[in-house]
């Protein structure tokens, strides 16, 4: 449905390219969740910002549908499509207002059944009765349910979610988690976190990011199973990174010319680590580790 092909975006700054994704590959099939996992700074808002064209990209690939988006006529058709739900928009709502006036807002009224919207809202966990209520007579998760509710009113193909469970409780992202897995009958959905516990709970596939580029994608048993880069198997043992014993403590080049994005992290780096390291592999198990296997070998593993 959704293919991205050797993307690669960034901004501009004083009029001044800065990329910031680089060669992300990456595919939405239908009635998926797609995870985007990784640590804040490493690239996943750019990338869905890239993937509606909110932004710049110098290479790659947008393919919707068998037809890339880049070319003249295909983008507003992708846009009419695909919804994207920005990490503030959960903050966005207008505290005094009620939410039928917010939905009026963003949308003409008229070109919705008013039962079809209960019935949305109703699917959601969203009482009704919500509909006349002013944002700030909601609680955070319902807040979020609302904003959810609202973008999958015009029924979109594909849902992009930013940090969908920010600030939530356990029990809210456990609810919010449950009515995606319902959504994901009608719409694909990417989701982009940094929570381990809520993308493993519900994504198909989950990307990992690190510094800009996907250094390692598969389905959810498949990476329970067996990691092939080290900074997956570090954030999925659970632990938090600033206590695990491995972790190297030096900032994250932004400066990349070349070599492993996580080299500067990584207790197992040697030579090899240096050059531009290949996406590679192996049975739809994808990543970007050039000492795989072997770092799983090293004595300090
Ligand atoms: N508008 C912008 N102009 C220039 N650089 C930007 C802009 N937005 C983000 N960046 C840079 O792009 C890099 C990736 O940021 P991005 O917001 O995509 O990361 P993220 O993984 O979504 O982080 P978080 O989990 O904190 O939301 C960062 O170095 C950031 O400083």
């Amino acid at each position: 449905m959704l293919i991205i092909k050797n993307l690669s975006s960034g901004y501009y700054q004083d009029k001044k390219y800065h990329e910031v994704i680089k060669d992300i590959n990456l595919t939405v099939g239908e009635n998926e969740i797609i995870g985007i996992l990784g640590p804040n700074g490493s690239g996943k808002t750019t990338l869905l910002r890239a993937i509606m064209g909110e932004i710049y990209s110098s290479s790659g690939d947008i393919i919707y549908n068998g037809q890339s988006i880049f070319e003249k006529g295909n983008y507003s058709e992708f846009r009419n499509n695909a919804i994207y739900v920005k990490q503030d928009s959960f903050n966005s709502l207008k505290p005094l207002k009620s939410i039928n006036f917010q939905i009026g807002k963003l949308y003409d009224w008229k070109s919705f059944d008013e039962n079809y919207v209960k019935s949305l809202f109703s699917e959601l966990s969203l009482d009704p009765a919500i509909l006349q209520m002013k944002a700030l007579q909601l609680s955070d998760g319902m807040r979020h349910r609302v904003v959810i509710a609202m973008a999958l009113l015009k029924e979109p193909k594909i849902l992009m979610l930013d940090e969908p469970t920010t600030g939530l409780d356990s029990i809210s992202t456990y609810k919010l988690l449950k009515i995606l897995k319902e959504i994901k009958k009608k719409t694909s959905i990417i989701i982009s976190s940094n929570d381990v516990n809520a993308l493993f709970e519900i994504a198909d596939r989950i990307y990992i990011m690190y510094n800009g580029m996907v250094i390692e994608d598969a389905n959810f048993n498949d990476l329970l199973k067996c990691r092939f880069h080290p900074y997956t198997d570090m954030i999925l043992k659970y632990v938090p990174l600033y206590s695990n014993k491995n972790l190297v403590y030096r900032p994250v080049k932004n400066d990349r010319h070349g070599g492993c994005v996580f080299i500067n992290s990584c207790p197992y780096i040697n030579n090899e680590c240096e050059n531009d390291i290949p996406y590679k592999n192996i049975n739809g198990h994808g990543y970007r580790c050039i000492r795989y296997p072997g770092w799983k070998d090293d004595k300090n593993n």
